[in-house]
């Protein structure tokens, strides 16, 4: 699924009210509709509710949705914020058509009691936010979100800027966003993830032809898009067909890093896999998964040199290796070793931002996995999230190299400018280890013959629905990343 800027969603609009059988405020109707819809599933009549809108489009979806809720008995009060002239067409025509009277809230007047209701729902600006929310309208949106009231917001939490960034704006927090379409790329970041709250597409029938036509560098990782990317094992294959990974990972103390990337890799269908890891973690590692070979490095506690790489058809490196000196040599040689390329998580990529000269010896397509802070520690600070995109991107192109930067909504970048963002995972994730697990997966999936670009697309998606299902069988809270690892198979399931 594309993600389309406001502007791209514009287009699809007056393409779509060209094209078929359908009017502007016939668009608004089917969008209300959408809402109204979801809503009914989710909320009895018995809430009270006010719906607080804007004189643009937007408002007019939330007066729209105020007469079909008004029509199925709910309780509905309806506010318009600052309405001097008059709004975009389509708004007129449905505060025509509403059933119930609506009250204004103007600069002079007072601002509603909120608390009153059981949700409020926020139609002041969507896609048409043209500047920060300020006067009447930011005190609005902060009397909403003081009030502890739930927040459903059509189409984008009021005040958040679609494709740019929206950092020290007056925003509303929403609870639940239902974005029209497709998703804004705002929605994807995690500096709004306090204001969009949960957020859901609502189709509304755009012209599918015009939406496949537009180009988009950025997307989403759908198990549709999954499931076209993983083969199918044959009735005569041999362990042989899948591969054999190498990952070089542990030191004193963070064993368990490679026992989490072994198992990970051993549950995503390698057919072998060999651990590299320091001699002190030969015991544990023999017994805590006896289907990996392991071959151990010289030194006893970290690494400090280098196995044959000859014959590995995917070489993973990172986890729990620490920054020892000696290990750089690990690192250096593993580089220069390897002709194809690998995948570098955590320390091997803190090592290649202490030493930048090693940066020139990565492979050309080789995924690099890093969260936040080790990115940091890659390419410098950022202002915003925008601007960490941009330079995620820049730095894929420039090296040639598949970034996956960790988190929610994990993004993708290729070197061709590309981002994927990940829909699958959940904050029970944010537990050591999981990046680890994240690690013995994709080396996995790169090692069986899968392109280094849909082995970064499957590996994040596979990995982010195994911890769903883990936090389905448990909580957030009780997950761990052992969790991730047993519900590999399940999550694989979904794709045979
Ligand atoms: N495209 C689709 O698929 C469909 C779109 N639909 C809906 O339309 C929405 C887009 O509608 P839209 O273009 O009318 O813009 P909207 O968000 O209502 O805001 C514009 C108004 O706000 C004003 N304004 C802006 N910033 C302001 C500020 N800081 N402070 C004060 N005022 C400010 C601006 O005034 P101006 O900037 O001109 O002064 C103008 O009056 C979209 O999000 C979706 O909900 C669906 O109905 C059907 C399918
Ligand atoms: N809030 C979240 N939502 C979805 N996924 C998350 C969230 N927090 C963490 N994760 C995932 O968990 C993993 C954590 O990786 P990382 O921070 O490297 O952990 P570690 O280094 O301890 O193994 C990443 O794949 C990340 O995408
Ligand atoms: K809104």
């Amino acid at each position: 699924m594309k993600v389309f800027t406001a502007e791209q969603i514009r287009e699809a609009d007056a393409h779509t009210i060209r094209n078929e059988p359908v009017t502007s405020i016939g668009l608004m109707e089917r969008a209300a509709r959408a809402i109204f819809q979801w809503m009914v599933n989710c909320y009895d009549p018995s809430k009270r509710i006010a719906v607080v809108c804007g004189t643009g489009n937007n408002g007019g979806d939330g007066l729209a949705v105020s007469r079909m809720l008004h029509e199925h008995g709910y309780r509905v009060d309806v506010y318009v914020i600052n309405r001097k002239t008059t709004g975009s067409d389509d708004f007129e025509t449905n505060l025509n058509r509403l059933p119930v009277p609506w009250k204004q809230i103007s600069e002079s007047g007072e601002i509603p009691s909120f608390e009153q209701y059981g949700l409020i729902i926020d139609a002041i600006f969507g896609t048409g936010l043209s500047r920060a929310a300020e006067g009447i309208y930011a005190e609005s949106i902060r009397a909403m979100n003081d009030s502890s009231v739930e927040i459903l917001a059509i189409d984008l939490p009021s005040g958040l800027f679609p494709d740019a960034s929206s950092a020290g704006m007056k925003v509303v927090h929403a609870t639940v966003t239902l974005t029209f379409q497709l998703p804004k790329l705002a929605l994807l970041m995690p500096e709004n993830g306090r204001c969009t709250g949960e957020w859901e597409v609502l189709d509304i029938g755009l012209d599918q032809d015009f939406i496949s036509s537009q180009h988009s560098p950025f997307s989403l990782i759908t198990a549709g898009l999954v499931d076209q990317l993983i083969p199918a094992r044959s009735k005569f294959d041999h362990k042989g067909n899948y591969g054999h990974g190498i990952i070089i990972a542990g030191s004193h103390g963070k064993i368990g890093a490679a026992v989490l990337a072994a198992r990970a890799a051993l549950r995503s269908g390698i057919g072998l896999l060999t651990m590299y890891i320091p001699r002190d973690g030969y015991p544990i590692l023999q017994s805590a998964v006896p289907e990996a070979m392991v071959i151990t490095d010289e030194n006893e506690h970290y690494l400090s040199g280098i196995p044959d790489l000859e014959g590995a058809s995917a070489v993973g490196i990172g986890p729990g290796i620490g920054r020892q000196a000696e290990t750089v040599y690990t690192l250096e040689e593993a580089l220069r070793n390897s002709n194809k390329p690998m995948v570098l998580d955590a320390d091997a990529l803190n090592l290649l931002a202490e030493h930048p000269h090693l940066k020139d010896l990565v492979p050309e397509n080789s995924i690099l996995t890093p969260h936040p802070g080790e990115f940091r520690r890659l390419v410098g600070e950022w202002n915003n999230d925008f601007e960490r995109l941009d330079k995620q991107r820049s730095l894929s192109r420039e090296r040639k190299w598949i970034v996956v930067l960790k988190g929610s909504h994990t993004s993708v970048s290729f070197p061709d400018g590309q981002v994927f963002f990940n829909t699958t995972g959940n904050p029970g994730m944010a537990t050591a280890g999981c990046g680890d697990v994240l690690t013995g997966v994709i080396t996995s999936i790169l090692a069986q013959g899968i392109k280094p670009t849909a082995a970064a697309l499957c590996g994040v998606y596979i990995h982010g629905y195994a911890g769903d299902l883990a936090r389905e069988a448990g909580s957030e809270a009780g997950l761990i990343a052992g969790d991730v690892v047993r519900y590999l198979p399940h999550a694989f399931a979904a794709f045979e």
